[in-house]
């Protein structure tokens, strides 16, 4: 019998992207299981619970959640901890509950603490204080990597639990958010360039300093990193991994100052104004470079490089905009 695969969150950047490598790799189209938000609300456990007892996927991926950028994060902490917390317990013990033995979690590299050593490694986790402006978001992630673990340890062996946690670095690309302010910061310069350049703003205007470094991972290669993780056989994962150390970083392998992706972003949209800053937005982390030597031992390595990424995303901009 083919396997039904549950993609949580199909619309959003991550689970579209996952959706179109499931079907590259051979998936056939009805085995790929998928709820919008209106029709699912994830946070809803009774919903959750009657959605997966009726269709008992065998795998699920769980690339649904509350996300946003750095003024998002910092100005909605409710709702970023409350959904995620919801969201995650909700699928993982229904997931449980209805039989699902393999499922993916998907983390961020914000569960790492602000002046963790860079490159970030996967030990790094609870060593010291979170970045502020997403504590209330990665404290949520975190509890997600843990409920995983948590389940495999109890019902492991008996039930054949196997719930595994990827945590990626930013990410970009098509379907991203160019909402102006609730976005990551790619997709929020990609619209606030192509807007200038329309309306001939002698400049824009980047927030904070310019000064962090951030690492960029263009989202089908985070696809194929999802789908990789969750097929690996668990022999081979668990050489990679340890029963209260479960996740795995998700890199590009390079990071670039602020300052640096807005010039490469500028240019991808023919902007040739001034670049300005704004120091009264934060800066978050002044750094959040994953170490990804786990994943790139087991066999996975990113292949989309940042102009390329760039140039990629914003087309997927202007085809979201009618262009
Ligand atoms: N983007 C990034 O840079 C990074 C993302 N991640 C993680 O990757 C995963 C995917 O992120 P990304 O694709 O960027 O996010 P998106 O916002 O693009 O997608 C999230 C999806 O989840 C859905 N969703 C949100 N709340 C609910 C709910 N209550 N019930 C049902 N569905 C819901 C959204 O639907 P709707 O829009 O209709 O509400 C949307 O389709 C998340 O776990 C995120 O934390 C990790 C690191 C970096
Ligand atoms: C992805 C991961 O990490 C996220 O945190 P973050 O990396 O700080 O997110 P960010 O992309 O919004 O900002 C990156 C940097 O960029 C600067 N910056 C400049 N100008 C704009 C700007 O116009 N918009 C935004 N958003 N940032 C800007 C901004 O000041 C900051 O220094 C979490 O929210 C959380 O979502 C998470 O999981």
């Amino acid at each position: 019998m083919h396997q039904k695969i549950y993609v949580a969150g199909h619309r959003g950047m991550v689970g579209s992207a996952i959706v179109r490598q499931l079907l590259a790799g051979g998936c056939a189209p009805e085995n790929i299981i998928t709820r919008t938000h209106a029709e699912l609300d994830l946070t809803n456990q009774a919903a959750v619970q009657a959605f997966l007892a009726s269709e008992q996927p065998s795998q699920v991926y769980l690339a649904a959640a509350k996300v946003g950028g750095i003024h998002a994060n910092n100005t909605y902490p409710a709702d970023f901890i409350y959904q995620n917390l919801m969201m995650q317990a909700n699928v993982i013990d229904a997931a449980f509950k209805n039989g699902v033995k393999k499922l993916l979690f998907l983390g961020s590299s914000c569960i790492y603490p602000r002046n963790a050593p860079q490159p970030m490694r996967e030990d790094a986790l609870l060593t010291g204080l979170l970045e502020p402006t997403n504590e209330p978001y990665a404290i949520a992630k975190i509890a997600g990597i843990k409920l995983c673990e948590s389940y495999n340890r109890q019902y492991g062996a008996s039930h054949g639990v196997d719930y595994r946690s990827v945590m990626p670095t930013n990410l970009y690309g098509p379907g991203d958010n160019y909402h102006p302010t609730n976005s990551h910061v790619i997709p929020a310069l990609i619209r606030r360039f192509h807007e200038a350049k329309v309306s001939g703003a002698p400049s824009v205007a980047i927030w904070g300093s310019g000064t962090p470094k951030r690492e960029f991972l263009y989202v089908d290669d985070m696809a194929a990193a999802s789908v990789f993780v969750m097929n690996l056989d668990k022999t081979t994962y668990d050489q990679q991994t340890s029963p209260m150390q479960s996740h795995i970083n998700v890199g590009y392998g390079s990071d670039v100052t602020i300052a640096e992706v807005a010039q490469a972003i500028s240019q991808v949209v023919g902007y040739a104004g001034h670049i300005t800053y704004d120091p009264t937005q934060p800066d978050g982390a002044p750094r959040k470079w994953m170490e990804s030597s786990r994943i790139n031992a087991l066999g996975w390595q990113a292949k989309v490089k940042l102009t390329e990424g760039l140039a990629a995303a914003y087309q997927d901009f202007k085809h979201q905009i009618g262009l």
